[in-house]
């Protein structure tokens, strides 16, 4: 197994050259980080500027009227929006949409432009101030009105948390900082919970490097020396390996960690017969059961052997197949990526911050590079978590397919990287030619359609890039039927064969989802719920699809 998939603060594609001046004449220049010559979205993040007149470089005469600093302001925030987009976020942008587009690009948008306003040097005009703390308090308000659409679950009250919060205590003697405590909440095990109001920037949770749990401890230990010259063996299985020992590990210093982690993981990888075969016709089964194959792989060509080779070091008794499969559920579901502060990168597993759970409206974004005067991680909010709240972070921009097998939950609310992957096969060579770059990709997907806000003619709630695709693809059959700009160009006869096309690819699809579930919701076991629920979510993403092909259709037959 590699952990490698092990959650992760998503990399920034940008340079933080950003910065803001207040001139003497009262204009307030905003400077946008510009757009690293490495992001792999870099061109299309260019012509999305462009094709909306927006710049990375913003004025702002503070005598203005207030409307006029307010209108710049957006202006500013879309551009944000824009660099700020990843993969998922930029495949459905829609022309007419200025976003928000999904809500952790919308904080991180939103924090550029603080934290260009936290390099401002402020005059003394008081009307220039005025304006000043005006264009703040807007972007500070637009942070904290995300959290108005925040899902909060009930916590229960009586479940023991002692030895977590005896474990806290005894971190916090080794220089931990927290302003939250551990709590359980309905349907997702322990979290955080604040114990005061955590404003926007400061700081939920501290770690110093000291007690984070990575490779540094496998080179102490006294397996390294074989795994180090075992053929083939990498770091994250050593890992493994190391962990499945040290969690029996009397004299571990990470003992008391160890005893409050699960005894069993509940993630897609535990799943029993019953919950796979509810998943029959999902695309989470093969993800699924690929993965698991992968780590049975894995195990039978390591433990035996170093078992068998090694006895002192390698107890048989603790090398089984249940405990390797929980060591990688462990990483899987806990690990983080983190820049330690020589600047290497490593999987590690950090106490308490490990009991953070996800939600699609987080408060921490970014939390994967140790401070290096501090010499600690910081877990910053990105919006406000008011005492007694559950503090969010973000695992990442991760579909439910992933959750359910890496994770094993299913987050609250509408996922935006919830997606049906479209692989269409390269058209033959005479018709390719009439593909431009944008029609010509191969690689598409649709979600939900409830998050399509376009009201353009043509569009059907789906995604423009896969619209415009078969729109060339079904038009290169008509000879010199074919622009620059598909849309632009339409054709009753072509839209309806399009909206016909995508109903014969989604509705075997749905076909195969509509097998009845025949069981009696009481008495479920967990895999079985979560595997009823993803079956649940992919039936509304293809109904919907289905539904807006539908709708457009009748539409048409009225034109
Ligand atoms: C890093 S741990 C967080 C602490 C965990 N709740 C615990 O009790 O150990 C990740 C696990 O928490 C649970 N989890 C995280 N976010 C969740 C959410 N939004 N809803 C339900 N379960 C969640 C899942 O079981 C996941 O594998």
């Amino acid at each position: 197994m590699e952990p490698a998939q092990s959650r992760c603060q998503e990399e920034e594609e940008i340079h933080m050259v950003a910065n803001g001046e207040l001139q003497r004449s009262g204009v307030l220049t905003l400077c946008l980080p510009f757009l690293d010559e490495k992001d792999p979205l870099l061109s299309e993040k260019k012509s999305l500027l462009h094709a909306r007149n927006l710049d990375f470089k913003y004025q702002f005469l503070l005598s203005s009227p207030r409307e006029q600093l307010l209108q710049l302001l957006d202006q500013i925030i879309q551009a944000a929006r824009i660099l700020h987009l990843n993969d998922v976020e930029i495949y459905f942008i829609e022309d007419d949409d200025v976003g928000p587009f999904s809500t952790v690009n919308e904080l991180k948008s939103l924090h550029s432009i603080l934290e260009i306003f936290n390099c401002v040097d402020l005059g003394v005009n008081y009307n220039e101030i005025e304006a000043f703390n005006e264009l703040l308090n807007a972007t500070i308000a637009r942070i904290n009105s995300v959290a108005h659409q925040s899902t909060n679950k009930i916590i229960t009250e009586e479940i023991d948390t002692t030895a977590e919060e005896l474990l806290l205590k005894c971190w916090q003697s080794q220089g931990a900082r927290s302003k939250v405590k551990i709590a359980h909440f309905e349907g997702a095990g322990r979290g955080a919970v604040a114990l005061e109001d955590i404003n926007i920037g400061e700081v939920a949770l501290e770690i110093p490097e000291s007690i984070i749990i990575s490779e540094d401890l496998l080179y102490k230990s006294d397996m390294f020396k074989v795994l180090e010259e075992w053929k083939g063996m990498t770091i994250d299985s050593m890992l493994l390996l190391w962990c499945m020992k040290e969690r029996y590990n009397l004299n571990s210093n990470f003992k008391d960690y160890f005893r409050t982690l699960p005894s069993v993981f509940k993630t897609g990888l535990s799943f029993g017969v019953d919950a796979l075969t509810v998943l029959h016709g999902t695309l989470v089964l093969e993800e699924l059961l690929l993965a698991k194959e992968h780590l049975r792989q894995q195990y039978e060509s390591l433990c035996p052997a170093l078992c068998a080779s090694y006895p002192d070091i390698f107890q048989p008794e603790l090398y089984t197949w249940d405990h390797y499969l929980w060591a990688c559920e462990l990483w899987y579901s806990n690990g983080m990526k983190v820049i330690f502060s020589d600047g290497k990168l490593r999987t590690c597993l950090v106490p308490i911050a490990g009991l953070l759970n996800h939600s699609l409206w987080p408060h921490i974004i970014n939390y994967g590079r140790v401070d290096s005067e501090t010499k600690s991680l910081k877990f910053q909010v990105a919006r406000q978590c008011k005492r007694g709240e559950q503090c969010y972070l973000s695992y990442g921009s991760l579909p439910g397919s992933h959750l359910v097998t890496f994770y094993g939950f299913l987050p609250n609310g509408d996922n935006p990287y919830d997606i049906i992957p479209l692989d269409f096969e390269t058209p033959e060579a005479n018709n390719s030619q009439s593909l431009t770059i944008e029609t010509s990709k191969m690689n598409h997907m649709v979600r939900g359609t409830w998050f399509s806000r376009s009201s353009k003619p043509y569009s059907y709630g789906l995604p423009p890039l896969l619209m415009n695709h078969l729109r060339s693809v079904l038009a290169s059959g008509n000879v010199g039927y074919l622009s620059l700009h598909p849309q632009e160009d339409v054709s009753v006869e072509n839209e309806r064969a399009l909206l016909e096309t995508l109903m014969s690819i989604f509705e075997p699809m749905m076909e195969v989802l509509q097998d009845s579930d025949d069981l009696n919701c009481e008495d479920l076991s967990w895999d079985v719920k979560l595997a009823l629920d993803y079956k649940d979510l992919q039936r509304r993403i293809i109904s919907s699809v289905l539904s807006s092909c539908a709708t457009g259709l009748e539409t048409l037959s009225c034109a």
